[in-house]
Formats: C-alpha cells, structure tokens, sequence
C-alpha cells in the first residue's frame, strides 16, 4: 500500500469510482460532469493499494460566514475508504495528514465538513456547530398571516438564467448567517446544476423569484412532485433553499410554496434551527420538525480562531484547551473579544474553564453555550461563576444554519 498522495486532476473519474463504492451509487457521468470543476486535486490525498484507489479525502477552498466575520475554512469532503480496506486506520491517517495541511499550508483557522454518520468525527475533533431542521409538513389547511400592501411582486424562471442576480442576494443574506459558505462562480454552477438523479422523480428545479421595492430581495429553489391518491391530488413541493432579505419577501415565496394547486406536502430539508416559517404558519406541528445535525466544526488554529469570530457581550476568559491531534493547541488561551472584534493569546494565567478542542467546534458558530456544554461534561468550570458569565458572549443573535451539502 502506498503513502497517500496528492492526486492529478485526471485522477478524477478513479476517485469517483471509489466514492460510488463508497457511498453505494453507481457512476453517474452526469454528476462527476458537474462535480469535476469544483475538485480541488491539489486538496486531495489518495491512497492506492496495488494500483488501486483505495481511501481518499479532499477539501474545497470556501469562506465560511462565523459570528460577525467571514473566515477562510477548509471545506473537507469527498472522503471514502473502500469496504475491502476499512477499520484499518486509513481514515485516521488521511485525517492527521489533512489537519496538518490545514493548518501549516492553508493557514485557514477551521475545517468544516457535513458527516455521513454523527459518530464518525468527533475522534478528529469537529464538533457538531449548526444543526437543521428537516421540514416535512402536511400542508393541508395550514395558513400564513394575510398579504401586506408591502409585499411584491413573483416571478417564475429557470435559475441558470438569473445566476448573478441570485449570487448577489445570497452573498448580501450570507453575511447575516454563520454556517453559510461563499459560493464563487464555479459553485453557483454547481449549486444550480440539476442533474437528473438528484430529482428522484420531482421536476426539474424551478426559481421563484420575489422583487420588492428596491429589486430582487428573496428567492425561492424548488421542484414539485406530482402524486395522486385516486382522483385526488397529494402532490409535493421540495424546496432545497429560500433567501430573503426582507420580511415581506420571506412570507411572500412561502405563501406560495404552501399552496401551489394539487399539491398537499411539503419538504425542506435544510431549515434553520430558527426558521422564522415555524412561527408564521397557524399550526407549526404540522411543519413535523426533525433535529439533526449539519455542518461540524473543526478549529484548527485556537487563537487564530478564536479571534476571527466576534462575541455577542464582552468576554475576557481563559480556556484550557486539549488537541491530540494538532498539540499546539494544547495549553491556555486567554480570549477577549466582544460585538466589535477580539484577541487571542496564549498564557500563563489560571483558567476558568476547560475543554478539549471539539467542544470549542460545537461552540465556535454559536450554536450552543458553554453551559450547554458544561452539562455534558465536556466543558469544565475551574473558577465558580464563568460559565454562567461567558456563556452569553458564545451566542450570537441568529442561530447558524448550514445552507447545502457539500
Ligand atoms: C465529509 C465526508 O465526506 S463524510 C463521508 C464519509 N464516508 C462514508 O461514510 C463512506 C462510507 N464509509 C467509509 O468509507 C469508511 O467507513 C469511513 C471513511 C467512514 C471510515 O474509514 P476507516 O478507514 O474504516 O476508518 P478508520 O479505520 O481510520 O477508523 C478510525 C476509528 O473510527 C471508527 N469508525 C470509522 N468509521 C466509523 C463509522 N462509520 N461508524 C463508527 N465508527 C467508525 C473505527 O471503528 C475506528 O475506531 P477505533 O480507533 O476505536 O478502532
């Protein structure tokens, strides 16, 4: 077996191949169309036993929206050991090496990456940092408060055709979101690519597009599926995104989404653990929401980490932190930081909390709390009262929320 090497871009379709074994799919020439401009080969580690593809990983270059900034995250994917060569630690290397690269060429202070299974990935210290909500309602009946004079007006397109227009929308709401990734040109192309058997049996996607009075200002992605029960209509809308910038445009592409004729279901498997949809509809049991988790959080470089993000209160502490992957995050960090920005730097004061590395992931987007965490067992208390003081300055005033599987 040989060591993990960087693939070339012509390694490409033997990567895919391990992945459909992987991931038991068959190859799918339309999809490896679509995902080939967006691999990164020079991010990948490949490893061959007797000439053949055996485990891999790679990584996409992304910004990632954190509380109050934009950082540049190693978005991880792709990864894959075949079944003939698992449970013999070629995971765990391929992790080390990766983290290491991160973190010594990269430069990029945390890794984020979507689990095929929860208990994969906390042995490599990504915790899990924005959960979802999967939706999937009878819409029957179910009501949104009535129209305003203020709402606009729709439209309904293909997307590929309102690429840029979407682009800038998303780029303007990302900034109000932690947990959504930058998309450039390539991944607007991706993101917008409807390959076929990623429909399963729905339509083609559709763009629903809302203009206030200053333009576009919200967007809906979805498909509808036609189903019939006897003679009567039971069809379904599946909506894999919605981007609003305004009130008015939120409630008016969800007015519509629940309630295109002859259909009764909706699914939307990426909503906000805060989606303001459960707090408009008249009976939110109805929207049966699922808590699972999405993007995890891996945090590379402490300090560098710990002040790219802002704070929602003041915040001086000092944390004990435990790496056993990346040691120089082991020892004492001294966080101060606030709305406005923050510093981090080692030191030798005493500490008032403790925690090893994949509880500062669970916490680094804001989506849960020192005292959260503490309840676990995973973050420590060492001096009375911290976690009560900090807990606050981890949160932030939306909840993260992972936007799309990568
Ligand atoms: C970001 C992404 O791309 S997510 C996609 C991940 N890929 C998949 O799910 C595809 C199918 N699965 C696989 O290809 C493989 O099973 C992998 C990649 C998940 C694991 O690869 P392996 O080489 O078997 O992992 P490795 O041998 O390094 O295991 C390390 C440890 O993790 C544990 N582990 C690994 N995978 C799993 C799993 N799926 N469930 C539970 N434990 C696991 C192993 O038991 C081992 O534990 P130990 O150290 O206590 O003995």
């Amino acid at each position: 077996m040989t060591d993990a090497v960087v693939p070339r871009t012509d390694d490409f379709d033997e990567i895919a191949a391990l992945l459909a074994l992987a991931f038991h799919s068959d190859l799918n020439p339309e999809l490896q169309a679509v995902e080939r401009p967006i691999f990164e080969p020079e991010r990948s580690l490949l490893v061959r036993d007797a000439g053949t593809a055996v485990a891999h990983a790679a990584a996409f270059s992304r910004d990632l929206t954190v509380p109050g900034a934009s950082v540049p995250a190693a978005h991880v994917t792709m990864v894959a050991v075949a079944p003939t060569h698992r449970r013999r630690g070629l995971l765990s290397g391929l992790m080390r090496r990766q983290l290491r690269e991160i973190r010594d060429a990269r430069h990029e202070p945390v890794a984020v990456l979507w689990a095929s299974e929860g208990r994969i990935y906390p042995r490599f210290g990504y915790g899990s940092a924005a959960q979802r909500l999967i939706l999937s309602a009878d819409t029957t009946g179910l009501r949104l408060p009535a129209p305003t004079a203020a709402e606009g007006t729709l439209r309904l397109d293909r997307p590929a055709t309102h690429r840029d227009e979407l682009a800038r929308l998303y780029e303007r709401a990302r900034a109000d979101r932690p947990g959504w990734s930058r998309r450039d040109e390539r991944w607007w192309a991706y993101v917008l690519a409807d390959v076929t058997s990623r429909r399963n049996g729905a339509t083609e996607r559709r763009v629903l597009l809302h203009d206030g009075p200053e333009g576009l200002d919200g967007y809906a992605l979805y498909r509808t599926k036609e189903e019939w029960v006897g003679e009567v209509p039971r069809g379904e809308v599946r909506v894999d995104e919605v981007v609003a910038v305004t009130p008015e445009a939120y409630l008016s592409l969800w007015r519509l989404l629940l309630s295109v004729d002859l259909t009764r279901r909706l699914s939307f498997p990426i909503a906000a653990v805060d989606e303001p949809l459960l707090r408009l509809v008249d009976e939110p049991r109805q929207l049966a929401p699922q808590l699972v988790d999405g993007l995890w959080v891996r945090v590379v470089d402490v300090p560098a980490a710990l002040a790219a993000r802002r704070y929602a209160t003041d915040v001086d502490v000092v944390i004990e932190v435990t790496d056993e992957l990346l040691p120089e995050n082991t020892g004492r960090w001294r966080l101060v930081g606030g709305p406005g920005g923050a510093e981090c730097a080692a030191t030798t004061a005493p500490a008032g909390l403790s925690c090893d590395v994949r509880a500062l992931g669970e916490l680094y987007l804001g989506g849960t709390t020192p005292a959260v965490l503490a309840a676990t067992g995973r973050v420590r208390e060492l001096v009375p009262h911290t976690i009560a003081t900090v807990s606050p300055a981890f949160t932030w005033h939306r909840a993260p929320a992972p936007m799309e599987n990568f």
